[in-house]
């Protein structure tokens, strides 16, 4: 595929509960290896459009077009049901704010990585779990825990198994709603670091949904802002963060830089 062919093309795409509660008229184009932030206040829909974009909340109106691996370009909403799931199971990954919403609690690390290898059709279990041990040293947890349950892990040891079971598979698009966001400051930090380089390293594209502008302006190379289930704004980050245009994004930094 070429990089200058976005990945995913976004044109109105609309999911309102009732007016103004939810996404409404987004548009976007997200290009390979490119990390989109999605900021706004509590409420402004940022989770409404981060579960639509995707394929988990069917939208009223608009599409979604992904550039697939093999080449085609598939609109994700005239897809079969089948096909999404296989590309949630794969191609595309969800790490959410919760741990216990993206992991099962009670089996092993390693069968929550292994479980989403075997989806992709792995079946020898001597690889599974040599994969399984590489993942955990590459999300900093010790091999030494592959048999233990993610119940009895810290919550920053749980959201670093959430991103292994979810990379395992080489995605292409990362889906992340507040992955930070729960978790202390020191154990944020780190967390933040290992998935700068993660995204980095793997060539990784990322819609991630942020409260904290500090993690917008760490991750993200382009920022989306949202109110009351609008983007009032949208552009680099470095741009949008140092000189905002509209009245929303001016008071969303200075309420951050204001003590
Ligand atoms: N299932 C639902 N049924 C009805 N209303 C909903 C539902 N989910 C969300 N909403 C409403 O839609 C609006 C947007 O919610 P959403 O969770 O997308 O916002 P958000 O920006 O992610 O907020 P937060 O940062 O607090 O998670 C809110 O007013 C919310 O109450």
């Amino acid at each position: 595929m070429q990089d200058d062919q976005p990945l995913l093309t976004v044109e109105g795409l609309t999911k309102l509960y009732a007016p103004g509660k939810g996404c409404m008229d987004v548009d976007f184009n997200l290009y390979p290896g490119e990390v989109l932030g999605i900021v706004g206040e509590s409420g402004s829909g940022k989770t409404t459009l981060l579960e639509t974009l995707s394929a988990r909340l069917q939208p009223d109106s608009g599409g979604i077009r992904y550039h697939q691996k093999e080449g085609s370009v598939a609109d994700i909403y005239s897809m079969s049901e089948s096909r999404r799931r296989q590309l949630l199971r794969s191609d595309w990954g969800v790490v959410h704010q919760h741990p216990r919403d993206g992991l099962r609690m009670n089996v092993s690390a390693g069968a929550n990585i292994g479980e989403r290898l075997m989806a992709v059709g792995h079946r020898h279990y001597g690889d599974i779990r040599s994969v399984a041990l590489e993942w955990l040293k590459a999300v900093e947890i010790d091999e030494s825990r592959i048999d233990d349950q993610p119940r009895t892990f810290s919550g920053g040891m749980q959201q670093r198994l959430q991103i292994a079971r979810n990379l395992v598979t080489s995605p292409r698009l990362i889906f992340m709603d507040e992955p930070t966001g729960g978790l202390d400051v020191s154990v944020q930090a780190r967390l933040l670091d290992l998935l700068r380089n993660l995204v980095m390293e793997l060539q990784l594209s990322v819609i991630i949904v942020t409260h904290d502008l500090a993690v917008a302006r760490l991750l993200a190379d382009r920022l989306m802002v949202m109110r009351r289930g609008r983007v009032v704004e949208q552009g680099l980050t470095d741009q949008i963060l140092d000189d905002p245009q509209h009245p929303y994004t001016q008071l969303l930094v200075s309420s951050v830089l204001t003590p």
